[in-house]
């Protein structure tokens, strides 16, 4: 059981502008916007965070519209990007959160992250500076120092070995989901493993139902009625499934025969969307 002392963190999260965002996770999901991505797994942060006991407020620096009303309706204070990058950004949020807090700074790409992960860790700091590595070892996922320590952030390329080097403990405990930082599309595979936030979760499933339902699922025409222009497929599964006028409509065909071979394009919800010949493109 916490106990209210030790909700005293303001967690400061930079998050990047979302077109710039995340660029090495570009075209991770097929179909799925980038900037929605980038979105996701910062709200996703974000909830766990808000989540955590041990964290009293949460101060997101960025200069992102959308990134500024997410964190805005999810209870955190925004603070515009100062500009000159990440430890440029963490710094401006240290020194908004003041001298009198105890600053963590994370950063935003940890959709798998457990508020129980982020406590622990905080709890581990026993009030000296100290930090996370990411999962590889090499990065940094969380940056901790108590009340009236600069923070001093080092993030970048073996931000971990620097801030070591600036006399930051190294914080040893597990804590899988606060070391998934999702740089690439492998880490979000692995992110994913571990079990992501609603935003990111709703993406993947996203994905997932249109692979599932792609256009290259077949089957044949059990029923048409041409005054309806509706009917039902039989899936090569032996499974049936309705199709309403308006994706027979996006066809383009003209009229449907019992029996005859039909692609089938359904949305993420399962909803026929469209039914033409397999050789119509
Ligand atoms: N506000 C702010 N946040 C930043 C900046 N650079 C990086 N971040 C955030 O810091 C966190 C860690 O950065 P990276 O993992 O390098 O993320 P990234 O720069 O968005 O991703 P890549 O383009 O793939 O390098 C992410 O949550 C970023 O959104 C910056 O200049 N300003
Ligand atoms: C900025 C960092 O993140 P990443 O390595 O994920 O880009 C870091 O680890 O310091």
């Amino acid at each position: 059981m916490v106990g209210v002392s030790e909700a005293r963190w303001t967690v400061v999260m930079p998050v990047k502008r979302l077109p710039a965002a995340k660029s090495r996770l570009r075209g991770a999901l097929p179909g799925v916007p980038h900037e929605e991505l980038a979105l996701a797994l910062a709200a996703d942060t974000l909830r766990a965070v808000r989540a955590c006991p041990a964290v009293a407020g949460v101060l997101v620096v960025t200069d992102d519209p959308r990134v500024a009303a997410a964190a805005g309706a999810a209870g955190a204070r925004v603070a515009a990007d100062p500009g000159g990058g990440l430890n440029a950004a963490f710094r401006h949020g240290a020194a908004v959160a003041g001298s009198r807090s105890a600053v963590a700074g994370l950063t935003a790409d940890l959709p798998a992250l457990r508020p129980a992960d982020l406590a622990a860790a905080l709890r581990a700091t026993q009030g000296v500076r100290g930090f996370v590595a990411d999962a590889p070892g090499g990065g940094t996922v969380l940056l901790a120092a108590p009340a009236g320590a600069p923070l001093a952030p080092q993030f970048g390329p073996g931000s971990a070995a620097a801030h070591a080097a600036s006399g930051a403990l190294p914080l040893a405990g597990e804590w899988p989901s606060l070391r998934r930082d999702v740089d690439t599309p492998a880490d979000l595979a692995d992110a994913a493993g571990l079990g992501v936030g609603p935003r990111t979760a709703a993406l993947l499933a996203r994905v997932a139902g249109a692979v599932r339902y792609g256009a290259g699922m077949q089957g044949t025409v059990a029923t048409y009625d041409a005054s309806t222009r509706s009917g039902v497929l039989l899936l090569d599964d032996g499974t049936e499934l309705a199709f309403p006028a308006r994706a027979f409509d996006a066809s383009g065909l003209r009229l449907l025969r019992l029996g005859q071979r039909v692609r089938i394009e359904r949305d993420a919800d399962g909803e026929v969307v469209r039914v033409t010949l397999p050789t119509m493109a």
